[in-house]
């Protein structure tokens, strides 16, 4: 049995695209809604899906896949540890977490020191999962006879899996990428035009190399899936919330807090991590003063602009 916690878009998108296989419960804080997701408008759920609001019974599952934002994974994690323990907990959270400055397979080991511990991430829209359009994917995981299991047991007709051991090559992509395509907003959003955004995605997937080098991964999984497949996407679709959140940010337009915008903490994040190990990162931190209102666009051109010349 597979069970799904978190029922905002993501969550009840894979839900969806799961239910093709056998039945799935999607488990949710608050289920407020019937029959639609007002996260996901338009989709129908399917009637191998359960949902529901009761804990215990999502937790009678194997498969555990956590589809909560990446700011609340820990605290969610602190609080069911106990229970979680033990079960291969699949995560698919965007983000480092802002406190203790780890990605999500590292919470969940932390927490749950007996968990099989995986990651899905990669280009995927929940909109686009939910309807029925091909998406490709990387399942992570360092157990290599896990990984193949998962990678069976959450393709789907229209969810191709692709499989790595890297997880923290796998996460990083997904966690670093939504940091650049904020930037890459901020540039369409301030009119500064295409060619300044194919500079800024060149030179956030350089800084999104040599962190996750840093930090262990595998080059090769920076430009795979999770990282390129995923940077490309998010940079320039109007579907992504994080690009979004950029152009609102460059056109000077207001953009409701309510919703998920994970590259923003992720850059606050990643200015942390990068006094504490001494790392030059700089559109992340442009993009962290500019989340944060410290900072105007043209400042914040300026100053990348003017950084010195140097090699490519
Ligand atoms: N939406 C998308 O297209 C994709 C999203 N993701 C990632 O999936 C993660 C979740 O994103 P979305 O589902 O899109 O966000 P969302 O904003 O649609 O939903 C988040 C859900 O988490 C719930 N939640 C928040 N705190 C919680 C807590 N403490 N306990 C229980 N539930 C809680 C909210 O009530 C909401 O239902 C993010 O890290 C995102 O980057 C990954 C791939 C695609
Ligand atoms: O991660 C995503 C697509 O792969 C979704 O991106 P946003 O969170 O920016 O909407």
């Amino acid at each position: 049995m597979i069970s799904i916690l978190g029922a905002g878009a993501f969550g009840t998108a894979l839900a969806v695209a799961l239910a093709a296989k056998g039945p799935v419960t999607l488990w949710g804080r608050r289920i407020d809604w019937q029959g639609e997701n007002p996260r996901l408008p338009g989709v129908a759920l399917p009637d191998a899906i359960t949902v529901t609001d009761d804990l215990n019974a999502a937790l009678k599952a194997g498969t555990i896949l956590l589809a909560l934002p990446a700011q609340k994974l820990g605290a969610f994690l602190d609080d069911h540890a106990a229970r979680l323990d033990g079960k291969c907990q699949v995560s698919t959270a965007k983000g480092i977490d802002l406190q203790r400055l780890t990605g999500p397979s590292t919470l969940i080991a932390r927490a749950c020191p007996r968990a099989t511990v995986a990651v899905l991430t990669g280009p995927s829209f929940a909109a686009d999962i939910a309807r029925g359009l091909p998406t490709a994917l990387t399942l992570a995981c360092a157990e290599a006879s896990a990984a193949e299991a998962l990678q069976q047991r959450l393709s789907a007709p229209v969810l191709r899996l692709y499989r790595t051991t890297d997880v923290q090559g796998a996460e990083l992509g997904g966690a670093l990428k939504n940091v650049v395509a904020i930037a890459a907003g901020t540039v369409i959003g301030a009119g500064l035009g295409d060619s300044a955004r194919a500079a800024i995605i060149t030179r956030g997937f350089a800084e999104m190399t040599r962190l996750a080098a840093h930090l262990g991964a595998r080059p090769e999984t920076l430009t795979g899936l999770s990282g390129l497949g995923d940077l490309t996407l998010t940079c320039t679709s109007d579907q992504s919330r994080n690009f979004r959140f950029g152009a609102a940010l460059g056109a000077g337009r207001p953009f409701d807090t309510a919703t998920t915008v994970e590259g923003a903490a992720t850059a606050r994040a990643l200015v942390r991590l990068a006094a504490r190990d001494g790392l030059d990162l700089p559109i992340a931190a442009m993009v962290a003063r500019l989340a944060e209102g410290e900072v105007s666009v043209e400042k914040a051109m300026d100053h990348l602009l003017r950084r010195p010349l140097k090699e490519e």
